[in-house]
């Protein structure tokens, strides 16, 4: 075999230094500039980067009611926009607790998200709504039994509901950029069942996607329907076990509570989605499990258009 001599290494060596000594000022000064100036405005204030690639992972099974490469999240059949109308709150908790389960992906347990009197009206209102709930694939929507065995109805936005989005609002900081979705309750009957998928699509770069989810359980008269999430650990302490099923073998499952809800960050501060919020719905065992999603929309503003003065 031949083997190369000293003489050509030194000389690939010297090339490869010679290469680095044009790219590293270049890149510093032409490549990197351009691509901040590419980068939408509002991702650069949040820390978010440029070059978001929604085809570096696979898109997510996820729930429909919306087409990525179509997205408005100036459509009010799909978001809530915050017109100010303001909403009395009948029936508001008097306050919620909250507990850190993890802080990278951020997750959070509060307990008494929604009262009971406002969980009531929320399963009332979504009585005569409920069609059977669909699954998107990034292509089409269809009903799956396999995959999501529910039924689901869309809420309309009355006091009730108006005073849940502020709070959703509030609760995140009045964030800049995001946007509320419409809501729907979720109820799951014996063996129904929601399979593992993420909420967030992948779709920030065409438009915007699902930073964040509350997923609050309005009526957990049930056996089972826990919220499995296998990627994430158990924290220590028996105290979890009053939320947490301590005998899940694989990650954490969650007991469904009237009232209380899981928080959790969907995307990270470079706008991808984290491969931890991987979780499922568990099957319904008997009695009927009631959800609600609340969703918040991340959408980066459009960059401003230069003009010459
Ligand atoms: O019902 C649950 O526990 C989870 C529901 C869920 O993940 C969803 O609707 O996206
Ligand atoms: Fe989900």
């Amino acid at each position: 075999m031949a083997s190369s001599s000293p003489s050509s290494t030194t000389s690939r060596l010297s090339t490869l230094i010679t290469w680095l000594l044009y790219f590293v000022p270049v890149y510093i000064f032409v490549l990197d500039p351009l691509a901040r100036s590419w980068a939408p405005e509002s991702l650069r204030e949040l820390g978010w980067s440029a070059g978001l690639d929604p085809d570096a992972h696979d898109l997510a099974e996820s729930d429909g009611g919306y087409t990525p490469s179509t997205l408005h999240l100036t459509d009010d059949s799909f978001i809530s926009p915050d017109d100010g109308v303001p909403a009395h709150c009948p029936g508001e908790a008097d306050g919620y607790r909250v507990h850190l389960l993890s802080r990278t992906p951020l997750i959070l347990y509060i307990e008494n998200f929604v009262s009971e009197q406002e969980a009531d009206h929320l399963m009332t209102m979504s009585l005569d709504k409920y069609t059977p709930s669909i699954v998107y694939d990034g292509v089409t929507e269809r009903v799956d039994p396999t995959k999501r065995l529910s039924d689901r109805a869309l809420l309309d936005r009355d006091d009730t509901v108006r005073c849940l989005e502020e709070r959703a609002r509030a609760f995140q900081g009045w964030r800049p950029h995001l946007y509320i979705e419409r809501m729907w309750a979720q109820r799951y009957n014996a063996s129904g069942h929601y399979r593992h998928h993420y909420d967030w699509t992948g779709s920030l770069a065409r438009g915007g996607d699902r930073l964040s989810t509350f997923m609050v359980y309005l009526g957990a008269d049930c056996e089972g329907g826990g919220t499995h999430f296998p990627r994430l650990n158990r924290p220590e302490g028996e105290k979890w076990c009053r939320f947490l099923d301590c005998d899940e073998a694989v990650g954490l499952t969650f007991k469904p509570i009237k009232g209380n809800a899981i928080f959790w960050e969907n995307l990270g501060p470079d706008g991808m989605g984290y491969y931890e919020t991987w979780h499922a719905a568990y099957p319904v065992t008997s009695g009927t499990k009631v959800g609600l999603n609340i969703w918040s929309w991340y959408q980066p503003p459009r960059p401003k258009k230069r003009t010459r003065v």
